[in-house]
């Protein structure tokens, strides 16, 4: 993965340094709960709160690192610089790293257990991302469902209306070779002569 370390934020984004608070690490990571989350990336500090559940990587990834230096994963994942100016929601950069703290290299890194001791944050977001899992699944068996309803419907009335159309069709034949038929007989004058014979209908009489 290319990793541009090295880079500031101020790059990429329309940053007047001159406006901007430095903030220090140890500020950065008082803010480390999902209600309240900070990171640094590329020398910006920003409230990732508002990104939390819209972020594609999922929240957990995000929480792992609240209130600490995300720029190395952040790179390492691949993401653009772009990604903070596009993607970060507007107002979420709080303000710049103080120039003279200690460098990201020297960053302790994280590691999950100590994520599950020292917060409860794990915990909060494994139950979101069940929760989230959770809808998606219903989700899923709710369209299949109403679409295995729709297909099940259409084939249906196709059935119906094929069986209908050549039962309708065979009682049209039939009925029609019983028209043509009576016709053929009532035309026919040697039938009507036999039939008026029956009757005792002299044949002068028609
Ligand atoms: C705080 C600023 C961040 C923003 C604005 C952001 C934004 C995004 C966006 C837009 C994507 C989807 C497209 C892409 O890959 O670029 C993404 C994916 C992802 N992000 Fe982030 N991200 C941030 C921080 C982080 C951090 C600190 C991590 C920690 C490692 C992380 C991990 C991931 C992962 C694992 C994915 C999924 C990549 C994949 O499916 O290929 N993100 N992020």
């Amino acid at each position: 993965m290319p990793v541009r370390r090295g880079s500031s934020v101020s790059e990429i984004d329309d940053v007047d340094e001159s406006k901007m608070a430095y903030i220090t690490r140890a500020e950065v990571r008082r803010h480390n709960t999902p209600d309240d989350c900070w990171m640094i990336i590329h020398g910006g500090v920003y409230d990732v709160g508002r990104l939390l559940h819209k972020h594609p990587g999922g929240s957990q990834i995000l929480l792992k690192y609240a209130g600490m230096d995300a720029t190395l994963p952040f790179d390492d994942v691949g993401h653009s610089m772009e990604s903070l100016k596009y993607d970060m929601p507007a107002g979420s950069l709080k303000g710049l790293l103080e120039p003279n703290d200690t460098p990201v290299e020297k960053q302790d890194q994280p590691n999950d257990s100590d994520i599950t001791d020292e917060k409860d944050t794990h915990c909060i977001t494994m139950a979101h991302d069940r929760t989230l899992e959770c809808r998606m699944v219903l989700n899923k068996l709710y369209t299949i469902t109403l679409y295995t309803t729709i297909l099940i419907c259409v084939s249906l009335l196709l059935y119906t209306r094929l069986t209908w159309q050549s039962q309708i069709k065979t009682q049209h034949t039939t009925a029609q070779e019983i028209r043509h038929h009576q016709e053929h007989i009532f035309t026919s004058d040697t039938h009507l002569e036999t039939r008026n014979e029956e009757f005792g209908i002299p044949a002068w009489a028609y």
